[in-house]
């Protein structure tokens, strides 16, 4: 073929698009060079066209219909199985903006790089115009972004998790703020060079310009490193928005809970990324009387309302969740979602055409392919699904989705829960004095590192609020922000409690104390009830526990002993616990508000 041979179709943007957009699209094509150039509609005919390309690509395995109609396996390169935090960047004008837990880089420097690894890199692609709105269209608390990408397992997934489309793409006029998101793979192809099922690149860069409100993503295909309406825009940038408009965007499931008496709560609660918000937004109470209804399972953006009292959306559309470890026995509603029209990331491919992975059923098949492709059997091993495989699904298909959960004006939240991984020293639960202690206890949470990032499992790491990978500023400075946030709601009369829960301890044994996932409502109850002020708590150094018999263990299969440890308090391990956070706030070379730095003083007095 010669360079004659190279055509370029570049699809105009829709009547109606606004100038900037438009002209937005010209210049980054103009960078990346890209074959063609595709505005995206949303269309149920223009997913099932990209579906049926990617099936005949090869980066897409069509699942038998019998077993997961409409559904499709894709495996990533070996390569790009996570989020890459190392690789991860805020370009804050300001280093000291960007804060020690971020990577921060300097924007000039980083534009011109990400300038020269996009220069050309979608060659040979198509460059897809994904225009998307982060919460229901036209709700007060929405946002407009508009991605462009050359990967259509991205388009595809944005069609799952957002509202994409012309309709989101019309919601944007010449003074309505959106948010660009530059998204390539970094895999140009030259002239009649064949393709691969899921390119990438060694080189990568997600890039956070925080002040244009601008992501830059290459050479991952990875959800949460190129879906970037999910963590890139719902968090990094979300959380600055928020900072500088007086709200609040959070790691954080949402749920809508009734309890015997009929009466409804609404609950957000902040996990670590694979530390059990998915499995919590889809419970079923174990307990009788009780429902949970899912209105998000990952981010929430909350903010004070015409009524003054603190209310949240979720603004994603779907869920991009962990799939080991979901199974009948811990999350039968996840399962439920999950029975058709879902794309899944590296999970194992059963010799009926259906997936499996480990935790979805007790004894694993005899045979299967596991998620690199490879002949695997039970002796073989190793994990036949990576353990950060994903499900990829609409929300709407969710069993326990909440009436309310596309409510423009958000629900209303009774109570914020903290938690994470913890094999030693947190309790079960425990409920904040106040506001500022609850924040104090956002601030210390640690937590064990999962696979759903690159890096050591198992290790202790500071994960404040679950957003250390997450906040898109000084996260001292987003402590302050949720303490004047408290002290608005308090002016209005109305401030949600704050409590700190753990699943995850562990007796000397090595195993979990606690059953956790269905029996997790028991602690809902108790929280619940204290917000409902029908129980008492007793008073320990770390906060309110449960008075000896008011957490609900009817019918539950659990000793007295290993109950009470999981709300033992050690003081030795609180004081060295103290230390490190006192260390940990150092290094924000006082920026920690003085209102939680005095929590931690509290915590050191009552420890004795
Ligand atoms: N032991 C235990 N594991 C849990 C619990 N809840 C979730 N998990 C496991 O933790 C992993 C991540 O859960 P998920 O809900 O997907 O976490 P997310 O990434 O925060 O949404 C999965 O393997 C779950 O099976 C629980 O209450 N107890
Ligand atoms: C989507 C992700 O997160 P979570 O595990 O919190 O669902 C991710 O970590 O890429
Ligand atoms: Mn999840």
């Amino acid at each position: 073929m010669s360079i004659a041979a190279v055509t370029r179709s570049f699809s105009p943007a829709p009547d109606g698009t606004d100038a900037a957009v438009a002209q937005w699209v010209d210049d980054i094509a103009a960078l990346t060079l890209p074959d063609r150039v595709v505005w995206c509609d949303g269309s149920k005919a223009e997913w099932d066209a990209l579906a049926k390309a990617m099936v005949e690509a090869g980066t897409l395995i069509k699942l038998n219909a019998e077993h997961r109609p409409y559904s499709f396996l894709a495996r990533s390169d070996p390569s790009d199985v996570a989020r890459i935090e190392e690789r991860t960047f805020i370009c804050s004008v300001d280093p000291s903006d960007a804060g020690p837990t971020n990577n921060w880089a300097d924007p000039v420097e980083m534009r011109s790089t990400l300038e020269g690894l996009f220069d050309g890199s979608m060659r040979g692609r198509t460059l897809y115009v994904v225009p998307f709105s982060m919460g229901p269209i036209g709700s007060p608390l929405s946002r407009l972004g508009v991605q462009v990408t050359d990967s259509p397992y991205v388009v595809a997934s944005m069609g799952i998790m957002t509202r994409m489309g012309s309709e989101a793409l019309q919601q944007i006029g010449p003074s309505t703020p959106w948010v660009r998101a530059i998204h390539s793979v970094g895999a140009p192809l030259a002239l009649g060079q064949a393709d691969v099922p899921w390119p990438c690149n060694d080189t990568k860069y997600i890039s956070h310009f925080p002040e244009s409100r601008e992501i830059w993503s290459f050479g991952s295909a990875y959800g949460g490193n190129a879906i970037l309406a999910k963590k890139a825009f719902a968090l990094r940038i979300a959380s600055v928005m928020a900072r500088d408009e007086g709200w609040l965007a959070e790691h954080m499931l949402l749920i809508k809970v009734t309890n015997p008496r009929g009466r409804v709560f609404h609950v957000a609660a902040a996990f670590p990324s694979a530390c059990g918000k998915t499995n919590l937004a889809m419970l079923s109470p174990s307990i009788p009387g009780w429902t949970v209804e899912t209105v998000g399972d990952d981010i929430a953006w909350l903010g004070r309302g015409a009524d003054g009292r603190l209310r949240a959306i979720n603004p994603e559309a779907g869920f991009f969740g962990v799939a080991p470890g979901t199974g009948y026995s811990t999350n039968q509603t996840a399962m439920d979602t999950l029975w058709g029209n879902t794309i899944f990331t590296n999970v194992a491919l059963r010799e009926d055409g259906d997936v499996w992975w480990e935790g979805m059923s007790d004894t694993p098949p005899a045979r299967l392919i596991d998620w690199e492709g490879k002949e695997w059997t039970p002796a073989s091993g190793r994990p036949a699904a990576h353990p950060n495989s994903r499900f990829t699904v609409a929300a709407r298909q969710c069993p326990s989705i909440s009436d309310d959960w596309e409510d423009p004006q958000g629900v209303v939240i009774d109570a914020i829960i903290f938690g994470g991984r913890r094999a030693t020293n947190v309790p079960l639960v425990v409920e904040a004095r106040d506001w500022e202690h609850g924040v104090y206890l956002g601030a210390t949470i640690s937590s064990e590192r999962t696979a759903a990032a690159e890096g050591t499992l198992g290790e202790l790491r500071r994960d404040p609020f679950a957003m250390a990978p997450f906040c898109g500023y000084n996260m001292a400075d987003h402590w302050a922000h949720w303490l004047a946030v408290g002290q608005e709601l308090r002016r209005s009369g109305s401030v949600p409690r704050i409590f700190q829960v753990n699943w995850f301890r562990k007796g000397a044994d090595g195993r979990f104390l606690w059953p956790g996932f269905a029996e997790n409502s028991r602690v809902l109850e108790w929280i619940l009830e204290r917000v409902d002020g029908q129980v008492a708590a007793t008073e320990s150094p770390l906060g309110l526990v449960p008075a000896p018999g008011d957490l609900n263990t009817e019918g539950l299969d659990v000793s007295e002993a290993d109950l009470a440890e999981l709300f033992a308090v050690d003081a030795d391990s609180w004081r060295a616990e103290a230390d490190d956070t006192a260390a940990f706030f150092d290094s924000f070379e006082g920026r920690v508000p003085e209102a939680v730095s005095r929590q931690l003083e509290v915590l050191r007095a009552k420890l004795g």
